[in-house]
């Protein structure tokens, strides 16, 4: 199980080429999956990428992109299903680019990516038998996220349209409720598109970069049931918006703010530099490991509300921390993790490149009664090195792309007695992993994986490192 997606050069003149037709029909078995979540078979000794599918299964696929060592392949036909496949509890899930294995089972889900990690640690990190724990799975596989960024479109009779792009195009599969949001959002979903259209603001259009409105955004406290608005508009020209904000406010108790995010330019970025609170609040109320947050539209925070809560308690009792510590949190976003880790250390610093997250962190603190935090923006491979402090613990949890090179270089010098690496990318947090590990340095005591994303091939894992005496 697992395979990392490789993509190797195209060969054009590969003889053996001519043995794949782009087009041909081919029944393949599929053994295994990628960390993309597509089925891997093989066919004619070569290797065979297929959507939708789940060891297992035998299928029927049409050859659509042929190279000299893989081709991509469509699911046309199960010919026998395997016994990990399961019916989509969604009824777009065929269409639907937001998750990848609705037709999975959750224990089968599971198992595959506590082996994403297993073989990322081996292949990438070069860790042999890494001591990789049980997963942490959720206890709801569905209406678990907190939060729901969609683009918008235009149906051809022009009514509003907002959802997630097709599977590999930018083609919007509209929704009117999807079933791994929370269920809270749902009704605000299809009546803000119906809104939306009466007011008549105009939809922005990506390949023109003409129109207004962007994208739709709402988020929940799990916890307390607040729930914040945000539209992403090209400009702030929206007419009537003040009004249709109050009267959003009016109609749904639950919602305390509705913001607008001006984002003019040419990009894939959701969020331009600019938020404006345009009714109620700019932030909701949530509860996350025992304290008060407060958290804004914008800002990052973890999408599955109660497994980050229960890795942040793995982390806790594998860190078993005395009180005399001194730790850093890289990439804290609004104190996530630094601020229930706070009141079990004597001092604790979060860097974060985001200005915003680090007001809101700073914040926190106080609603929280936290003094013996700091809070530092910029980015962290610039700002570690200049700390005057010796960390006891470092906590990473960069995004997806994994730690800057001079971030680890920086821990080899300051050397601290343990680094806490969580991450939701498996290859790249093994890549960083192998670095900090070489030349004994520091060894992988454990890695705890955990299911933050149900219905996506995604995982997080903390992974525990301690320097070698
Ligand atoms: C995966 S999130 C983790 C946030 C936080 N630990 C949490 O659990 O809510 C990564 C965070 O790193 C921040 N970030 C991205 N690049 C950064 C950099 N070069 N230096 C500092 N922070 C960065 C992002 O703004 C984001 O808040």
């Amino acid at each position: 199980m697992s395979t990392p997606r490789t993509t190797p050069a195209n060969h054009a003149t590969d003889p053996t080429t001519e043995q794949w037709r782009q087009g041909e029909l081919v029944e393949i078995e599929i053994h295994d999956l990628t960390d993309g979540g597509e089925g891997v078979g093989r066919f004619r000794e070569r290797v065979v990428f297929v959507p939708d599918t789940v060891p297992g299964d035998r299928v029927s696929v049409r050859l659509v992109l042929v190279k000299p060592q893989y081709a991509q392949g469509k699911l046309m036909q199960i010919i026998e299903a395997s016994p990990n496949r399961i019916r989509p509890r969604c009824i777009v899930a065929d269409k639907c680019g937001g998750c990848q294995w609705q037709h999975i089972d959750y224990a089968y889900q599971l198992k595959a990516k506590r082996n994403q990690v297993i073989q990322a640690l081996e292949r990438i990190g070069g860790f042999s038998e890494p001591p990789v724990e049980p997963i942490l799975g959720a206890e709801a596989d569905l209406a678990y996220r907190n939060k729901a960024t969609y683009p918008l479109g235009r149906s051809q009779a022009g009514q509003v349209q907002a959802g997630y792009y097709q599977k590999g195009s930018h083609h919007l599969v509209n929704l009117n409720q999807c079933p791994i949001q929370d269920a809270r959002l749902n009704p605000l979903l299809a009546e803000v598109k119906q809104d939306i259209y009466q007011r008549g603001w105009g939809i922005y259009d990506e390949k023109q970069h003409r129109g207004k409105v962007r994208h739709l955004g709402l988020r929940i406290g799990r916890r307390t049931g607040e729930i914040l608005l945000i539209l992403v508009a090209k400009d702030a020209n929206l007419s009537g918006l003040e009004d249709q904000a109050q009267d959003w406010l009016n109609r749904y108790p639950e919602l305390v703010g509705v913001s607008l995010n001006i984002n003019s330019h040419k990009t894939n970025a959701i969020f331009g530099d600019e938020t404006r609170c345009i009714a109620g609040q700019s932030y909701l109320n949530e509860k996350f490991g025992g304290l008060q947050f407060q958290i804004h539209a914008t800002t990052f925070f973890q999408v599955y509300t109660e497994q980050a809560e229960a890795l942040l308690r793995k982390v806790i009792s594998q860190l078993d921390l005395q009180g005399h510590e001194t730790l850093i949190d890289a990439y804290c976003g609004v104190g996530t993790f630094t601020l229930p880790l706070a009141k079990r250390v004597k001092q604790a610093i979060g860097l974060e490149l985001q200005p915003e997250a680090i007001a809101q962190a700073q914040l926190n603190a106080e609603l929280n009664g936290i003094t013996n935090v700091a809070f530092q923006a910029g980015p962290v491979e610039q700002v570690l090195r200049t700390l005057s402090v010796q960390p006891d613990v470092v906590l990473l949890d960069p995004p997806r792309k994994g730690c800057d090179r001079a971030v680890l270089e920086t821990l080899l010098q300051i050397q601290p007695q343990r680094i806490v690496y969580v991450s939701c990318k498996p290859a790249t947090q093994a890549r960083d992993l192998k670095i900090l590990c070489q030349e004994g340095n520091y060894r992988l005591v454990k890695a705890q994986p955990a299911d933050f994303f149900p219905q996506t091939a995604h995982v997080e894992c903390a992974a525990f490192l301690e320097r070698q005496s």
